[in-house]
């Protein structure tokens, strides 16, 4: 599978810049996690990508060639999201739309698709416009799941989804993951579940990438320090210290740093934080010690 070239994207609204030199490549077969607070660009960057805005700058190339001048790039290229699946003309049957995501895609999976609408329990004859919330995103998941294209963007796929219908997404995607391999890219604020699925994650935060990293080297160079603030304000010089906090007499840094931590004093205590709190710390501005380079 070739590589996704994600080079040097801009874009503004009216004066407004919201991506700016936007760079990354998309590998494949991977689970992407792009994550990012709300209005850091993250629909903005898929719909760029997936050609459904113009970037001011930049470009997106899939095997040396801009996406957007090849139509068997495009087609190469998926997007389930909320505003564009969903017009508000759009009046037919959820089993309408199916037949032409069939007839479009002549490599659609028609038996995952069927398999799709009866673990999930959709009604294919209610009318597109009828589907609830939850339901509208269950629609968009098993397009996105059975279209035969290689690299695949899911907008907040878990948006209105209840507890057991976002388990059945999360396990239906690792199993066609396992069984056809490809490129998922999703978007979420639900950082605890998509780590459990996830193995690439990319950091959006104000309209610039900030990381982009497996989970599992960004996992293995993070950790919270806790102990004497004096302490480990004399050790903590040498690292990337991303976040700091203290709770009674207690205080903990948070660092992210790929060098390796040598000569702890013994009243430091190391130990391992999560992908959430990372987040937190990464794209959080507090002030004072929050972020500092080693
Ligand atoms: N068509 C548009 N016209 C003007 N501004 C826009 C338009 N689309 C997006 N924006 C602005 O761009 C910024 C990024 O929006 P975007 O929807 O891409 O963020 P997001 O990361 O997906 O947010 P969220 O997590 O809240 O869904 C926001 O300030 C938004 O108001």
């Amino acid at each position: 599978m070739n590589p996704l070239i994600i080079s040097h994207l801009d874009k503004s609204f009216k004066k407004k810049q919201v991506l700016k030199d936007i760079s990354f490549v998309l590998e494949g077969p991977h689970i992407y996690g792009l994550l990012g607070r709300n209005g850091s660009g993250k629909s903005t960057l898929f719909n760029l990508i997936n050609n459904r805005l113009t970037p001011d700058r930049g470009q997106v190339l899939l095997d040396g060639k801009p996406v957007l001048e090849d139509d068997d790039g495009l087609e190469q290229l998926f997007l389930a999201n909320h505003t564009t699946l969903m017009r508000k003309d759009e009046k037919g049957k959820v089993k309408k739309y199916i037949r032409l995501a069939n007839q479009f895609y002549p490599d659609f999976d028609q038996e995952l698709c069927e398999h799709l609408i009866r673990v999930f329990d959709l009604n294919v004859n209610t009318r597109i416009d009828k589907l609830s919330t939850g339901y509208q995103t269950i629609f968009n998941i098993i397009l996105a799941l059975c279209v035969p294209a290689s690299f695949i963007f899911l907008d907040e796929p878990t948006l209105g989804l209840d507890a057991n219908h976002r388990e059945i997404f999360y396990k239906e995607l690792l199993t066609t993951f396992a069984k056809r391999p490809r490129t998922f890219i999703i978007s979420t604020h639900l950082i605890d579940e998509l780590a459990q699925i996830m193995d690439q994650v990319i950091l959006l935060d104000q309209g610039q990438i900030k990381l982009a990293d497996s989970v599992e080297n960004l996992l293995a160079h993070s950790y919270a320090l806790t102990g004497n603030q004096e302490d480990i304000e004399a050790f903590m010089s040498n690292y990337h210290v991303i976040g700091s906090e203290r709770i009674g007499n207690q205080f903990t840094v948070y660092i992210y740093d790929t060098k390796e931590l040598t000569d702890l004093p013994d009243t430091i205590q190391k130990s391992p934080i999560d992908l959430q709190r990372v987040f937190i710390e990464l794209t959080t501005t507090r002030g004072g010690l929050d972020y500092h380079e080693a």
